[in-house]
């Protein structure tokens, strides 16, 4: 639960913690755990008092866990560098196996041991690990390190399960031996500003809620695209497939917060009714409403393709490209497209939400293009609208121009937090407002079980593409088949090349 206070400033928690990471020597706690962790340190928001215990397999000494600890922090001043010692001291590393009790209470002796000290009331497990020791690693936990007494929280990392059958069964079972009370399964894009930024835009501003809806709104695409390919996880990524791994869960959670109504107040569980609701209104998705692709060889033949890799199985069918159309059947949405798009080794790397309106009704110009919000997720942050204005001059020419609110060059001062830091703080704080609930996964699935279920099959051949490349033939096509409108005339976003996006200052206009 939170309130609107505890949303609208972040403190530092008001529970003194003992973290213990899970999965400790692995890609994500390096990545991205440890770093968060660090930068909540240094800013303040997580008492110094705090102690971070790894766990894993991996045999490792104080020095090398310290060194996996540090090697993704970025340090920028001699005060990062001295942050990172004192940082540094309160991390300690047990390793041990995921399903020895023996090994957990071992564990347990060290967290008895650093609480003594810390005075820690509370205990916040991150299960940084692959989802096949999720539940082994939860029982371990429940019998060993979970104590009367001791506020305890566990993050969970996607992906809940691979179908609607197995994310229920992991629900139950995890279920079983915590409450919701104290789950947090994350999606790091909940973490992220400017898709935490959907809330404000939409609710806080007059100019937005009357158009927001079927009537003036023509068709919503929200894309995902990544330069790289599966570099190093496709023995993991064949198991999942885009869609499982971005599309079931970062897309859509983006989806429920651009279409959902508003909720009654700001609390965790209003907000999640609210997005469980869209959803509820979702069909499943139809084998006609979508376009899959798998990368090949680039033009140049120096990058490999998907199938070049040795992980990944000879022959697989899996996508690493998928655009999909969902309908939401609601009073607001009704008829409206909502087209999710996402794709690996791509010519660009981007996140954003394109809201694309119907056309002027009686136009009384030559050329016209439609009008666009354009929420930028990454790189980039910054919100702008694309409409039409007078060309300056003597003559009535219309021209595309924006209203820009790019985040570099307006709020030029601000430090963007990580998503991971956000959440972990959120995590840390008890609110859940940012975190799926089991629920809302339900009704994700039950969108995506079926198509997902075809594709398994091998009913949908991939369209091959050339590595860092647009995507797959027929994405044009694909987007204009649900009303997407290029418009004859040129438009150039002012702050496209700054964002790092690789594109020679056009607009992309989500034509792929
Ligand atoms: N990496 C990323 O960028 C992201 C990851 N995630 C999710 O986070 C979780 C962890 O991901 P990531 O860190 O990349 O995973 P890793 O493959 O790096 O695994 C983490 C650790 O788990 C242990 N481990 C690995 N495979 C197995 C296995 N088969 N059985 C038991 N233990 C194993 C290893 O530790 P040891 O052998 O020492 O015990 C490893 O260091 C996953 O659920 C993933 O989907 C989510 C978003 C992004
Ligand atoms: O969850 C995942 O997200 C990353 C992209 O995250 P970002 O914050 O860098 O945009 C993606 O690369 C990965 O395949 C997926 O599992």
């Amino acid at each position: 639960m939170s309130s609107p206070d505890s949303q609208a400033t972040k403190t530092t928690s008001t529970h003194l913690y003992t973290i213990v990471v899970l999965g400790a020597s692995g890609d994500l706690a390096k990545k991205k755990t440890f770093p968060a962790l660090f930068g909540l340190y240094k800013n303040n928001y997580l008492s110094h008092q705090t102690r971070i215990i790894g766990y894993a397999r991996t045999k490792m000494d104080q020095a090398t866990f310290e060194g996996h600890v540090s090697k993704y922090i970025k340090l920028k001043s001699d005060e990062d560098n001295a942050a990172l010692k004192d940082f540094l001291k309160l991390c300690s590393y047990v390793s041990g196996q995921y399903d020895k009790d023996a090994d957990f209470q071992n564990l347990e002796v060290r967290i008895s041991e650093v609480e003594k000290t810390s005075g820690a009331e509370a205990r916040l497990f991150y299960m940084a690990l692959p989802p096949s020791v999720f539940i082994p690693v939860s029982e371990s936990l429940k019998k060993n390190n979970y104590k009367e007494g001791k506020i305890i929280r566990l993050i969970v990392e996607k992906p809940f399960g691979m179908d609607l059958e197995s994310s229920r069964k992991l629900a139950r079972e995890l279920g079983a031996l915590f409450s919701e009370e104290e789950i947090y399964r994350i999606d790091h894009y909940l973490g992220k500003e400017m898709v935490k930024n959907l809330m404000i835009l939409r609710f806080a501003n007059a100019i937005f809620g009357s158009v927001w809806n079927r009537h003036s709104i023509d068709n919503v695409q929200i894309t995902f695209k990544e330069k790289i390919g599966t570099e190093g996880r496709g023995g993991y990524f064949d198991e999942f497939g885009i869609i499982r791994d971005v599309m079931q869960n970062h897309l859509l959670q983006i989806l429920t917060l651009v279409a959902m109504e508003p909720p009654v107040s700001l609390d965790a569980e209003d907000v999640r009714d609210e997005k469980v609701k869209v959803l509820r209104f979702i069909s499943p998705i139809e084998k006609d409403d979508v376009l899959l692709g798998q990368y090949g060889k680039s033009e140049d033949g120096k990058e490999l393709g998907y199938l070049d890799d040795k992980t990944v199985p000879k022959g697989s069918k899996t996508p690493t490209y998928a655009a999909a159309t969902l309908f939401i059947n609601n009073e607001r949405w009704s008829g409206v497209p909502f087209v999710l798009k996402c794709g690996k080794a791509l010519n660009q790397q981007k996140t954003e939400i394109r809201i694309q309106f119907k056309d002027v009704v009686g136009n009384l110009f030559k050329s016209l293009s439609r009008n666009e919000i354009v929420i930028r997720v990454q790189p980039g942050e910054a919100v702008y609208v694309k409409m039409m204005n007078k060309e300056p001059g003597l003559g009535m020419k219309t021209i595309i121009s924006d209203l820009d609110l790019s985040y570099s060059s307006r709020f030029n001062d601000s430090v963007i937090p990580e998503a991971y830091e956000s959440l972990i703080l959120d995590a840390l704080n008890g609110d859940h407002s940012n975190f799926v609930r089991d629920d809302e996964l339900d009704a994700a699935w039950k969108i995506f079980t079926p198509i997902l279920k075809t594709i398994d099959e091998g009913h949908i051949d991939p369209v091959t593409y050339p590595y860092g490349s647009r995507g797959p033939a027929g994405v044009t096509e694909f987007v204009a088949k649900y009303g997407y409108h290029r418009g004859s005339q040129e438009y150039v976003w002012p702050q496209h090349s700054e964002a790092g996006t690789g594109a020679a200052g056009k607009d992309q206009r989500a034509s792929k």
